[in-house]
């Protein structure tokens, strides 16, 4: 398999993802600059990373939504290409229109950075095709625009076609307000298109890797990409 991560101005995360991929899956991963206008046929896995491309200027996201290689982005999870959006990346997925919903100020209007647990409510995606339904992943956050908000017809849709991938919750997997740090909509921290292709997420799996990092659940994320790809052929 051979992924490749974008890398925006203001990206900051773009290291990581390479690192932690390149270290979990022996696998090659290349970086792509952002005035790339297509991307490279082997491409099995596009990560866009987090930080603050364009310095978070306008709204998180929207510069890098109309940067060039969003149109090679497009092209290829049109032809059914896994994009996995990382924090920021998610929101450039979402101000591109790839993924439903708009991230907002947190609840408590402050940037948070910690360690917090989600819930896997989907196993048929390849991003967690390796993972339980109820699994509870510890993942930290680091943003200032993590709320997903969506308007109530926009929910009503995005519940009924399954597209909620991980929710905020307890250790134990209780979802509920009080474990929900930054006031997301049905504590709602990743979602996929209809298709199942194209993946955001607030959390940071690449900062929870290694046990150095204090968890090592991120790369369960990459393990179920990869084995995703190996039933279809890729190594
Ligand atoms: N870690 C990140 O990707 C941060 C995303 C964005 N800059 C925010 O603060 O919300």
């Amino acid at each position: 398999m051979r992924a490749y991560v974008v890398v925006f101005p203001g990206s900051n995360c773009d290291r990581d993802v390479v690192h932690s991929l390149a270290t979990r899956l022996k696998t090659p991963v290349l970086t792509l600059w952002y005035e790339e206008n297509h991307l490279p046929s082997d491409a099995d896995l596009v990560v866009l990373p987090g930080g603050f491309s364009y310095g978070d200027y306008l709204r998180c996201g929207a510069m890098a939504a109309t940067a060039p290689i969003l149109q090679g982005i497009k092209n290829y999870a049109e032809n059914g290409g896994l994009v996995l959006g990382i924090c920021n990346g998610f929101q450039i997925l979402t101000e591109a229109r790839l993924l439903p919903g708009a991230l907002l100020a947190n609840k408590n209007l402050k940037f948070i950075c910690r360690q917090c647990t989600v819930r896997v409510e989907r196993t048929d995606t390849p991003f967690t095709s390796n993972l339980q339904i109820g699994q509870v992943l510890k993942m930290p956050i680091a943003h200032h625009e993590g709320l997903y908000f969506l308007p109530p017809e926009d929910l009503k849709r995005v519940l009924a076609n399954r597209q909620v991938v991980f929710r905020y919750c307890s250790n134990d997997g209780t979802v509920d307000e009080e474990n929900n740090p930054n006031g997301s909509i049905e504590n709602i921290a990743g979602v996929v298109n209809e298709r199942g292709n194209v993946l955001g997420l607030m959390p940071h799996p690449e900062r929870a890797s290694e046990k150095i990092l204090g968890s090592e659940d991120g790369g369960l994320i990459w393990d179920s990409v990869a084995l995703w790809l190996a039933k279809r052929g890729r190594r």
